[in-house]
């Protein structure tokens, strides 16, 4: 671990002096798992009365828990694939507590992938408005498109695109930013070998450069009064405060909000940066030797200005040959149509969407809004999508199996196995949670499970 580590220590010395000794150990000693309660699928305190492992809440995000016992393995259960939990560091839930996105409005995770903060601001919209979840990197996007599924939001449109043609077709539209901004990832160097050999001075000025390049496009997309947050997992003031100064002086129109204060909360450091500006006192700093978590740097920045206009909504273009199929599997499987406004079809696919979809053309669009089903030769086929985003009680045909029942791990595995129901579309779920579809037909079940979801045959 010499070399890059010892160089980044000696750069927090002179930083943090005699602190630079716990915060050292602190971000080597091996985090316990930290999840937060999808609040789409459940309360908090309803997961924690059926947890299956003893948790310890988060002391800034109500959604929030620390794992207590360290040989749980949280991914593996049923309920993660059912999208109740999200694994994510408690430093890193202080984004949807921080930027708060309300029901209804317009927001964009410029930086979203995997997918962390951007679920847990369609959480915090309980599914209702738009949010655009992009990321440019094609492969980190996939993961993302398939996080937001699986933690049942619909609300959301998946792009893979630059911040800068973002900027072009949304500009000032967006009640909220978000720019998790891609940086040194100082706060994970001590466990990720991958880190540590990226780092060095060199990468931090590189980190900063590419970070108010985002921000500035990211300061056109919000409307006027509306909140951009900054957040990165780094330490180092040259990606953190100085990209905030630097903002400052080029945006007037935006001001650091004094945000509501945790006692674990530490304050931003203006005394690290030149030239001195008090404000940037402002933003919030976690450390990894005060609280649960690496570690993280946050600035909520506000526009100034009065929302002027309303937001346009979407359109209904489904064909009526589609329309039909779509209904019909409504009127035969489900209690209701859990969409109605907002139809397409695209690339044989019947989406909800949240905007109106010619927003979207010519953009890189992985997912334009909520995948209800595939469309072909006349039919229509649920989507995995559907399933997650629905409650069990919408469908008419559930299959609810218990964590322990050995056809819930068949299923997941990808298996078919008997099952002595009418011919049609089931919904599989764990206990009330949706996990998937599967189609009955003489007496088996067939398997609709992801493959690209399933579990390895050897994890039995
Ligand atoms: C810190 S990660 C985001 C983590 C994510 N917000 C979460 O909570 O799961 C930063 C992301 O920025 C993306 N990124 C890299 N260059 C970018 C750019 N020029 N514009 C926007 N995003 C970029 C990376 O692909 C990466 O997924």
């Amino acid at each position: 671990m010499a070399g890059r580590w010892e160089d980044f220590l000696q750069r927090m010395a002179r930083l943090l002096g005699e602190e630079v000794k716990p915060f050292a150990e602190a971000l080597k000693r091996p985090e316990p798992p930290a999840l937060r309660v999808n609040t789409l699928k459940l309360l908090p305190e309803h997961f924690a009365k059926r947890s299956p492992f003893p948790l310890d809440p988060v002391p800034w995000c109500p959604e929030g828990f620390v794992v207590l016992d360290a040989r749980a393995r949280p991914a593996l259960h049923p309920y993660h694939v059912a999208g109740l939990y999200y694994l994510q560091d408690p430093a890193a839930m202080l984004a949807g507590v921080l930027l708060d996105p309300q029901p209804g409005e317009w927001v964009l995770d410029l930086c979203a992938a995997p997918g962390g903060k951007a679920t847990h601001l369609a959480a915090r919209m309980q599914n209702c408005g738009v949010l655009v979840a992009n990321d440019p990197n094609p492969r980190r996007v996939t993961v993302l498109a398939r996080n937001l599924e699986r933690m049942g939001v619909t609300c959301a449109v998946v792009l893979q695109e630059e911040p800068a043609r973002l900027a072009q077709r949304f500009a000032g539209l967006f009640d909220r930013v978000l720019v998790d901004a891609p940086c040194s990832g100082e706060a994970t160097l001590a466990f990720d070998p991958e880190a540590r050999r990226r780092w060095s001075p060199r990468t931090v000025c590189k980190m900063a450069a590419l970070q108010s390049h985002i921000l500035q496009h990211a300061a056109r997309l919000i409307r006027p009064g509306g909140l951009l947050l900054y957040a990165t997992c780094t330490f180092a003031p040259e990606e953190n405060e100085e990209v905030i100064a630097s903002f400052l002086r080029t945006h007037p129109e935006f001001h650091l909000v004094e945000v509501e204060r945790h006692p674990l909360f530490d304050r931003g450091r203006p005394e690290w940066i030149h030239p001195y500006l008090p404000e940037l006192a402002r933003a919030v700093r976690l450390w990894p030797h005060r609280g649960p978590g690496k570690g993280h740097f946050y600035a909520l920045l506000q526009r100034e200005g009065e929302k002027a206009s309303s937001h346009p909504h979407p359109g209904n273009s489904l064909p009526p040959e589609a329309a039909k199929a779509y209904r019909s599997f409504c009127e035969r499987h489900l209690k209701g149509t859990p969409a109605e406004e907002g139809l397409i079809l695209w690339r044989e696919g019947i989406y909800r969407v949240p905007l109106p979809f010619k927003m979207l053309e010519g953009l890189r669009v992985l997912r334009p809004g909520w995948w209800l089903g595939i469309f072909k030769q006349g039919e229509f086929r649920p989507d995995h999508a559907l399933a997650l985003g629905m409650k069990t009680k919408q469908a008419k045909r559930v299959l609810s199996l218990l964590p322990s029942d050995p056809r819930l791990k068949a299923y997941l595995r990808g298996e078919e196995f008997p099952l002595d129901a009418e011919e049609g579309w089931v919904l599989i779920a764990v206990e009330e949670f949706p996990l998937g579809w599967g189609y009955c037909r003489q007496g088996k079940l067939r398997n609709f499970y992801p493959r690209a979801w399933r579990l390895p045959t050897s994890l039995s």
